[in-house]
């Protein structure tokens, strides 16, 4: 037995580029990806990938090198997945709703050496390549053509299929020559600080993208609609999924009520995922925007905290929701709630109580745990004690890019990712989180969830969206701060105040509510909490016995 082990045959470098080759010889002639009235198929998309990847190469792209994209949910986006790091360069995926400065601090800080762009983003990238500091070599930049876009660059300036015309379909991939070879770097969203760059390597991305599909239990063939943006983490590695099953990628420009509803009537969509945020959209649609479902659809959400509201009225609507936890630096969902038959009898509302959890480990992922902060020992499984969420698994990233302080500071010694998030472990072993560690409320030596107090005020039916945040006061140290935006003004602070009363521990009840129009959020359409904490903190100290509303 000693001299068994590794040998040339077993530790060929895994990387999921190969599930195109491989849809490219199963479902040659099925659908790959729709874009409007333009159609795929398989063996299609496998050549304009092996084209790209031989066009970039002959451009003089090379192992490691960072190629960026600043696309929608089109097919270049698509192809990009597989076509960049087909070449050996590493695919960064750039968020479109960034602002020139950090569109700019991106690009150099990746040493980005060439850009696909989308027509409507030109004048972004223009801004932010004014910016990058003088001296700084500019990345080349290659127009992506779309029919619904006018054409902003000269005729002489290379566009994405100029350059798939340069490129050899029968070009032979540049394999990684290990599997821990860098493949994708990903920018975090920002929600708590500046964006960091997550590298994930060839290894990584195999894992998490065979994991997601298992733990989501994706068929052959299913019909995806995008409505996640891929620069989202890589919309959670089902570029890669959906080669491996052979699904159809449904692409959409840009996310509404709407559209949604049409391309799911219009395609037979089986399956999509979203932020919260995308399942309150289609559960607030006006009647006129919806359209009956065709079949089961299936909503994976991650992201940021469900509200059980939210989930309940969506799954009311017919679409059957799962909901997974995962970060940038995880490269997709690690955590799910796995659903037990048992729990079909609940009413629907305590369903939506269990499914707003975010659950068990998934089957690839090695192990999970919430630690307290000070002895390092994990917390007791009562539902109550909260400590850091840590993770141990294959796909957690390589780490940040020319950042080791923090890459050191998330991957300990002791072998665990610190996730920065707080939760509880419930007694029958499913997690739940209560906050991240930088939201959570001390009030009177008191820990306040502020996810948790949110979750009552999503259930007031005038609710639109809430976030909850600390507000400095003189006696308690910091009290909850509550900012809402309503769906209807026929409400007061006193109302939600009197709302949270009754169903919250009185420490718990935000002492101050502020109505706003809309709450500021990420690019990744999270709200930015550290934005409202500030204007918490700008309000001034809340005195003894005070409740105040703005
Ligand atoms: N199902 C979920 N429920 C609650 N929170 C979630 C869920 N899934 C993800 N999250 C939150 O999203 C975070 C990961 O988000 P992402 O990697 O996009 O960047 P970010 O953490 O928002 O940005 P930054 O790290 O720059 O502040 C997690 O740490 C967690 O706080």
């Amino acid at each position: 037995m000693e001299k068994l082990g590794a040998n040339p045959a077993n530790s060929c470098p895994l990387t999921p580029l190969g599930f195109l080759e491989r849809a490219a010889t199963v479902f040659g002639d099925c659908p790959s990806v729709v874009y409007g009235s333009a159609v795929f198929t398989w063996s299609q998309t496998h050549r304009r990938c092996l084209r790209l990847a031989s066009a970039l190469v002959s451009l003089g792209i090379s192992r490691r090198d960072v190629v960026s994209v600043l696309l929608p949910n089109v097919p270049a986006m698509y192809e990009a997945h597989f076509g960049v790091p087909m070449s050996g360069a590493v695919l960064n995926t750039i968020n479109t709703r960034l602002d020139a400065r950090t569109v700019s601090v991106l690009l150099r800080h990746s040493g980005s050496r060439l850009v696909l762009v989308d027509p409507a983003l030109v004048p972004l990238l223009d801004d932010a390549l004014r910016l990058l500091p003088p001296g700084h070599p500019a990345p080349r930049v290659v127009l992506v053509e779309d029919p619904s876009e006018k054409d902003p660059t000269p005729a002489a300036a290379l566009t994405y299929e100029r350059l798939l015309e340069m490129g050899d379909p029968d070009f032979v991939w540049v394999r990684p020559t290990s599997e821990w070879d860098p493949m994708v770097l990903n920018y975090t969203s920002g929600t708590t600080s500046a964006p960091k760059g997550v590298v994930h390597c060839h290894r990584g991305i195999f894992l998490v993208t065979l994991d997601s599909l298992v733990d989501w239990a994706v068929p052959p063939r299913p019909t995806y609609l995008w409505t996640l943006p891929m620069f989202h983490a890589n919309g959670w590695s089902f570029p890669w999924g959906m080669a491996a099953v052979g699904g159809t990628n449904v692409c959409l420009r840009r996310v509404d009520a709407a559209s949604v509803y049409a391309a799911i009537a219009a395609h037979g969509v089986t399956h999509l995922c979203g932020a919260p945020v995308v399942l309150g959209m289609l559960a607030d649609a006006p009647e006129d925007a919806r359209r009956p479902l065709p079949g089961k659809v299936r909503i994976l959400t991650a992201g940021a905290p469900p509200p059980a509201d939210v989930l309940h009225r969506v799954e009311a609507i017919g679409f059957d929701v799962g909901h997974g936890y995962g970060l940038t630096e995880t490269g997709g969902h690690v955590v799910s709630c796995a659903w037990k038959g048992e729990w079909d009898k609940l009413p629907a509302s305590g369903r939506a109580r269990l499914k707003a959890r975010q659950g068990v480990r998934t089957p690839g992922m090695t192990e999970v745990d919430i630690v307290d902060g000070d002895t390092g020992r994990s917390v007791p499984r009562d539902g109550a004690t909260m400590g850091e969420i840590v993770l141990r698994c294959g796909c957690i990233m390589l780490g940040y890019l020319n950042d080791g302080e923090a890459t050191k500071a998330a991957v300990r010694e002791d072998g665990w990712f610190y996730t920065g998030d707080v939760g509880v472990m419930h007694p029958d072993g499913y997690l739940e989180i209560r906050d991240r560690s930088k939201d959570v409320i001390i009030s009177g030596g008191e820990n306040i969830s502020s996810v948790e107090v949110e979750s009552v005020l999503y259930g007031h039916p005038a609710v639109n969206e809430a976030a909850v945040v600390a507000r400095p006061d003189e006696f308690w140290g910091e009290t909850p701060c509550a900012f809402v935006s309503l769906k209807d003004g026929a409400v007061t602070a006193a109302d939600v105040m009197a709302w949270c009363r009754e169903r919250m521990a009185g420490y718990m009840v935000p002492k101050t509510v502020v109505f706003r129009a809309e709450l500021p959020k990420t690019s990744t359409g999270k709200i930015q909490k550290y934005v409202l904490r500030n204007l918490a903190k700008e309000m001034g100290p809340t005195r003894r016995g005070s409740s105040s509303k703005m």
